[in-house]
C-alpha cells in the first residue's frame, strides 16, 4: 500500500491542509462544551444574561469558524483523492500496456479491469475518507480524553479505561475483515468474467438455448459474492453496536462519578454537563471512525490488489539502441524455436527451423491447435521463444527497441477488433499521416472498398466497439486494410480470411500478390487452396514442424500436408493415385 504514495507526491499541500482544516475543526468542537460548562455555571447559576447572549455568540462564531474549517478540509481531501486515483488509474493502464502477453495471460483481463475501475475508485474513497476522519476522530477522542482532565481528574479516568477498550475492538473487527474483503474483490473478479463472457457471447448462449444454465451459473456466483459481503458486513456492522454498548457503560460510571463529585463539592453541574458532552462527542466520532474502517479495511484490501498489478514485472525487456537490418540476412529466421505458454506444461511449438527470403510468401498449415497462431506471435514477439532463437531482417527480435520491430509488421489478428470510431481513424491506427488516397488503395487490395463505399459518411462512417455495426467478413476486411495502410514491410494474416467467401479470398489473395514493394507476407490458414501458390509453405502438426517446401514439393514429400489437402480437394486423390503408378 506503501507503494502507492507515490501518486500522491503531486497533492502533497492538499494532503496536509486537508487532515490540518479538520484538525481547527476538532478544535473548535472541543471548546464548544467548555462554553456551554461557563453558560451553566456562571450565566444561570449568577442569573448574567449579558454573560449568556456574549457566550452565545462566541458559540455562533465557533460554529461558523467550524464549518467552513470542515468545507475547507472536504475541498482539499476530495482535491488530493481524485488526482491521486487519477494518477493510480493512469499508471495502472499504462503499466498493463507494457506488459507482456505472458503476463496478460496469467493475470487475466476480468481481475485487470476490476483492478483498474472497482478497486481504484474504492482506494480514491478511503483517501478522501482518511484525509479528513483519520486523524479527526482520533484528535476528538484524544481531545475530550484531555479536556476530561482539565475538568475532574477521577472523572476523566472513566475515559483512560474506555478509550483503549474501544480502540481495541476496532482493531480486532479490522484483523479479521481485511483479509475478507480481498476475497470479495476476487469473488467481484468471477462475476465480472461471467458478465464478459456472457454479453460477448450472447449470440451463442441463445443459439444454443443455454439462457437458463447461463441464469443459473450468474445466480451461483452472485450469491457466492453477496454471502460473501454479508459475512463481511455482518462482521464490519458488528463494531457499531459494539461501540454503542461500551460507550454507553462508559457514560454510566461517568454520570455516577460525576454525581459524587457534585455532592462532594468538587465539581459544577455545568462541569458534569461538558463531560457528558465530551462523551457524546466521542460516540458520534466512534461511530465514524467505525465506518472509516470499513472503509479503509476496503480500501487496504483493493489497494493491495492494485499494487500487485504494478509489482508485475514485465518478462521482455527492450533494447535502448536503434539496431539496423543486416544486408542480405534472409527476412524471418526460426533458429531451432520452442516455445511453452507460461501457464501450459507442454510446449506450443518444437524445435521449429526455418529461413523465408525477403518478398516471400509464406504459407501455414496445419490442424486446429497445432501451433500457426503461436509461430506468427513469436514473429511480432508478442511472446519470447523459451530456446532457441528469431531473427527478423538478421536480427534477434530481442535486440529491437521498444516498437521498432512491430512498426515493421503489420499484423491481422485472427480475431477481428476494431475501435469506436470512424472508419478513417480506425485506418490511420497504422499510420497517422496516412491520406485518404492510401486509405482507399489498402481498402481496394483488402477487397472492402465497396463495403465502405456503401456506408453512410464513408471513410466518416461511425464504427460501433469492436465494429459490432458490421458483418464479420466486413470486420475482418477492414482489419486487413488498415494493416496494410502502414505499408508493413512484414505482412502476418493470422486465418485472416475464414469468413470471406472463396471468391472474394481469391480476389484478395491475387490483390496482395502484386503489392508493391518487398513485402514479406505470411498467410496463416487452415484452406489449402489459400496458400497453395505460396513460395514457400509450412505445415505444422501439434507443434512440429512436419513438412516445408512448395506445394508441389509438400505434395511428394509430407504426408500431414496431403492429408490435409486431400481432405479439402478429396477429387485430387484419383489424379494423384494415377500419376503415382
Ligand atoms: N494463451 C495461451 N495459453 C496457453 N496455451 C495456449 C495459449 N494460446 C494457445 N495455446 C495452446 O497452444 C497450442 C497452439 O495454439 P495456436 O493458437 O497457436 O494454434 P493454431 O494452430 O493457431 O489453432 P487454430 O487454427 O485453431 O487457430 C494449442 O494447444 C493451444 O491450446
Amino acid at each position: 500500500m506503501r507503494s502507492l504514495a507515490c501518486y500522491l507526491k503531486e497533492y502533497k499541500k492538499e494532503s496536509i491542509l486537508a487532515p490540518f482544516f479538520k484538525f481547527l475543526e476538532v478544535v473548535f468542537d472541543l471548546i464548544v462544551p467548555l462554553v456551554i460548562a461557563q453558560i451553566i455555571d456562571v450565566g444561570v447559576a449568577q442569573n448574567d444574561h449579558g454573560y449568556i447572549v456574549q457566550r452565545f455568540f462566541i458559540l455562533i462564531l465557533m460554529a461558523a469558524a467550524g464549518l467552513t474549517c470542515s468545507f475547507t478540509a472536504q475541498y482539499f481531501a476530495a482535491k488530493a483523492s481524485v488526482g491521486f486515483a487519477a494518477n493510480l488509474r493512469q499508471a495502472v493502464f499504462d503499466h498493463i500496456q507494457r506488459l507482456s502477453f505472458s503476463e496478460l495471460d496469467t493475470l487475466g483481463t476480468d481481475t485487470l479491469i476490476t483492478r483498474l475501475t472497482d478497486d481504484v475508485n474504492q482506494v480514491q474513497n478511503g483517501l478522501n475518507m482518511g484525509l479528513r476522519l483519520l486523524l479527526r476522530s482520533p484528535f476528538i477522542v484524544l481531545g475530550s480524553m484531555v479536556m476530561a482532565f482539565t475538568i475532574n481528574i477521577r472523572c476523566a479516568l472513566v475515559f483512560v479505561v474506555a478509550i483503549p477498550i474501544l480502540f481495541l475492538v476496532a482493531f480486532v473487527i479490522m484483523y479479521v475483515s481485511i483479509p475478507l474483503f480481498k476475497k470479495v474483490q476476487g469473488r467481484l473478479d468471477a462475476v465480472t468474467r461471467l458478465t464478459r463472457e456472457n454479453l460477448t457471447g450472447v449470440r451463442v448462449i441463445r443459439a444454443f438455448c443455454r439462457e437458463e444454465q447461463s441464469v443459473e451459473e450468474f445466480d451461483a456466483r452472485n450469491r457466492d459474492l453477496t454471502k460473501l459481503n454479508e459475512f463481511v458486513g455482518r462482521i464490519s456492522a458488528f463494531l457499531n453496536p459494539a461501540t454503542y454498548v461500551l460507550i454507553n457503560i462508559a457514560t454510566v460510571f461517568l454520570i455516577q462519578k460525576a454525581g459524587v463529585e457534585v455532592n462532594l463539592g468538587n465539581m459544577q453541574q455545568g462541569e458534569v454537563v461538558a463531560l457528558y458532552n465530551y462523551m457524546a462527542q466521542m460516540i458520534v466520532e466512534l461511530i465514524k471512525l467505525a465506518s472509516l474502517i470499513i472503509t479503509l479495511n476496503k480500501s487496504a484490501a483493493c489497494a493491495e490488489r492494485v499494487a500487485g498489478i504494478l509489482k508485475v514485472r514485465s518478462s521482455m525487456d527492450y533494447k535502448e539502441k536503434n539496431v539496423s537490418a543486416k544486408k542480405n540476412s534472409p527476412a524471418v529466421t526460426f533458429d531451432n524455436v520452442t516455445f511453452c505458454y507460461q501457464n501450459s506444461k507442454a510446449p506450443s511449438l518444437s524445435n521449429i527451423s526455418f529461413s523465408i527470403k525477403p518478398g516471400q510468401t509464406v504459407g501455414i498449415i496445419g490442424g486446429t491447435g497445432s501451433g500457426k497462431s503461436t509461430l506468427v506471435s513469436l514473429i511480432t514477439r508478442f511472446y519470447d521463444a523459451s530456446e532457441g532463437k528469431v531473427l527478423v531482417d538478421g536480427v534477434d527480435v530481442k535486440d529491437y527497441p521498444r516498437g521498432a520491430l512491430r512498426r515493421k509488421i503489420g499484423v491481422v489478428p485472427q480475431k477481428a477488433a476494431l475501435f469506436q470510431g470512424s472508419i478513417r481513424a480506425n485506418m490511420k491506427w497504422g499510420r497517422d499521416d496516412a491520406t485518404d488516397k492510401d486509405i482507399w488503395e489498402a481498402l481496394t487490395i483488402a477487397q472492402a472498398k465497396e463495403i465502405v463505399e456503401k456506408k453512410d459518411g464513408q471513410l466518416d462512417f461511425h464504427l460501433e466497439q469492436n465494429g459490432r455495426n458490421l458483418s464479420g467478413g466486413q470486420r475482418q476486411r477492414l482489419t486487413i486494410a488498415r494493416a496494410l495502410v502502414k505499408k508493413p514491410e512484414f505482412l502476418i494474416l493470422d486465418d485472416s480470411a475464414s469468413a470471406l467467401d472463396f471468391a472474394t479470398d481469391a480476389a484478395l489473395r491475387k490483390a496482395l500478390h502484386s503489392l508493391s514493394g518487398n513485402v514479406t507476407t505470411f498467410l496463416v490458414s487452415q484452406r489449402a487452396a489459400s496458400i497453395r501458390q505460396a513460395d514457400l509453405i509450412l505445415v505444422l502438426d501439434d507443434g512440429l514442424l512436419a513438412g516445408k517446401g512448395t506445394h508441389q514439393e509438400l505434395m511428394s514429400s509430407c504426408e500431414t500436408y496431403r492429408e490435409i489437402f486431400f481432405s479439402q480437394f478429396p477429387e485430387e486423390r484419383k489424379n494423384y493415385k494415377e500419376a503415382a503408378k
